[in-house]
């Protein structure tokens, strides 16, 4: 079983989520890809945080495909921190192949989550791109302290067989959602 885990605020959830799963699923040969949602991420503010019941509504609202699934398994074994959680899941399910999906936004900053290094060695990871953000991800200090990790993006599919540290870069289609934009359109009153 081969299972890509997004973590995510889904504050609110919207299309590039989906577009993220959609293209891991079928660039990795996934089985299923699990939603994460986070009880809260701990480098963003609390504050215009909607509660954990509201983002997770959402997510399940948005998740309207047969392999992707909803999971508050953070808020089950209480952490915040996705070290925790991969370490919890990869004790549990010994049999399954996980990969880490994250959007290229992400890799920017990777290096200020809490013990990111042994996140990276804990399974591979699958950076999904995102518009504006192609440049300065690949010049992250992820993207260069890993660089002999770097799975080219042809062989994306062995990527869930990996031993971690492996990572893959994948383009192609980008999505422009974000939930920020659906934050400021809802305040302006337009959606
Ligand atoms: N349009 C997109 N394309 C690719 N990845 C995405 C896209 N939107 C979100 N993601 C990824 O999905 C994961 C969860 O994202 P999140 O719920 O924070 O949404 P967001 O739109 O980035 O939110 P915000 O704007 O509030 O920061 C992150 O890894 C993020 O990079
Ligand atoms: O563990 C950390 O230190 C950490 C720091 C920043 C983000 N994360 C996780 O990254 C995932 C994406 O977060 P977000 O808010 O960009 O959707 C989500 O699962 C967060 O819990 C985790």
């Amino acid at each position: 079983m081969r299972v890509g885990v997004m973590g995510g605020s889904f504050n609110p959830a919207h299309e590039g989520h989906l577009h993220a799963s959609l293209v891991a699923l079928r660039r990795l040969g996934l089985d299923r890809v699990v939603w994460m949602v986070s009880p809260q991420n701990p480098l963003k503010s609390a504050r215009g945080m909607a509660p954990f019941t509201d983002r997770f509504a959402s997510a399940s609202a948005m998740a309207r495909h047969p392999r992707i699934l909803v999971s508050d398994y953070e808020t089950h074994i209480g952490t915040r921190y996705t070290a925790d959680t991969l370490a919890s899941l990869t004790a549990r399910h010994p049999g399954v192949r996980f990969v880490w999906i994250m959007g290229g936004d992400n890799l920017i900053g990777f290096h200020r989550w809490d013990r990111w290094m042994r996140i990276a060695r804990t399974m591979p990871v699958a950076v999904v791109a995102r518009p504006g953000y192609l440049h300065r991800a690949l010049g992250a200090k992820f993207a260069i302290r890993l660089a002999h990790a770097r799975v080219p993006e042809g062989a994306a599919r062995t990527l869930p067989d990996r031993s971690a540290p492996a990572w893959c870069l994948l383009h192609g289609r980008l999505h422009p959602a974000s939930s920020t934009e659906i934050r400021a359109a809802r305040a302006r009153g337009l959606a």
